[in-house]
């Protein structure tokens, strides 16, 4: 089949369904229909079918998608059907803690490799992986085909740290450190930030005296 491009929304909402598909899945759900999937979601049913529609007519009308396949399918399309090695460097609060998560990562996506500059760190043990120093993330990245690398280091260490994930050939960066990061076009970058999430859903709590009816700006 001739690739084509998805929309990044869609790419998004994919790990959703997955989540929520694996879920069924584990607890024996043979199928499910759109409208399940929108309730569990809070999606709408007719969304859910257009995103799926993308990838093939393989929802049957009045029974549904098949969950172990549309499972498949989702894993395929976001590439999770082959193996996919992670490095993290900033073996810290942050970095342990997403170590210590790396049990529950299923869909072949693991980290393998974590690295820090600070000695007292250097050797230490996280959930099974010994930190590794930054003079051997350029040799870790190629021998265990590291894809993707996680930065959980300081701000102001955090753009140093892309470029050497850059250089060692990653493919994608996900950045937990407060900054906006430079990198190559072909390298993809992602942000996660609880505090500004935290920040922006304050907004949205009422507070006492609160018109109801508010002029949206935009
Ligand atoms: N995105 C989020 O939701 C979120 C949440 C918490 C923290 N953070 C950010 O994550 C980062 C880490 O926070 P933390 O609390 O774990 O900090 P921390 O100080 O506990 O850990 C940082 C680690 O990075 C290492 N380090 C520093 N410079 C380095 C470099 N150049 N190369 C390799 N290792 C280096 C340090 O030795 C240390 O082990 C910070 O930028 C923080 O703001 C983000």
């Amino acid at each position: 089949m001739k690739p084509f491009k998805i929309s990044e929304a869609v790419v998004r909402r994919l790990p959703v369904y997955l989540q929520v598909l694996n879920d069924l899945h584990m607890r024996d759900v043979q199928t499910v229909s759109s409208q399940e999937l929108g309730n569990k979601l809070d999606l709408n049913p007719a969304q859910i079918r257009k995103d799926l529609a993308y990838f093939g007519d393989f929802g049957r009308k009045g029974i549904g998608y098949d969950v172990s396949y549309l499972i498949e399918k989702i894993r395929q399309i976001l590439k999770l059907d082959q193996p996919l090695n992670v490095g993290l460097v900033g073996a810290g609060n942050l970095g342990r803690a997403l170590c210590n998560y790396n049990t529950y990562l299923k869909d072949n996506m693991k980290i393998t490799a974590v690295f820090d500059a600070h000695p007292s760190m250097v050797g230490a043990s996280i959930n099974g992986l010994s930190v590794l120093p930054m003079d051997k993330l350029q040799e870790t990245v190629a021998e265990r085909n590291i894809r993707i690398g996680i930065i959980t280091v300081p701000a102001v260490e955090a753009q140093n740290v892309a470029d050497r994930f850059v250089d060692a050939g990653v493919a994608g960066i996900l950045n937990f450190a407060p900054t906006i990061l430079r990198v190559p076009d072909h390298v993809r970058i992602h942000y996660a930030d609880f505090t500004t999430e935290l920040l922006s859903l304050a907004y949205y709590l009422e507070k006492e005296g609160d018109d109801e009816d508010e002029t949206v700006v935009d």
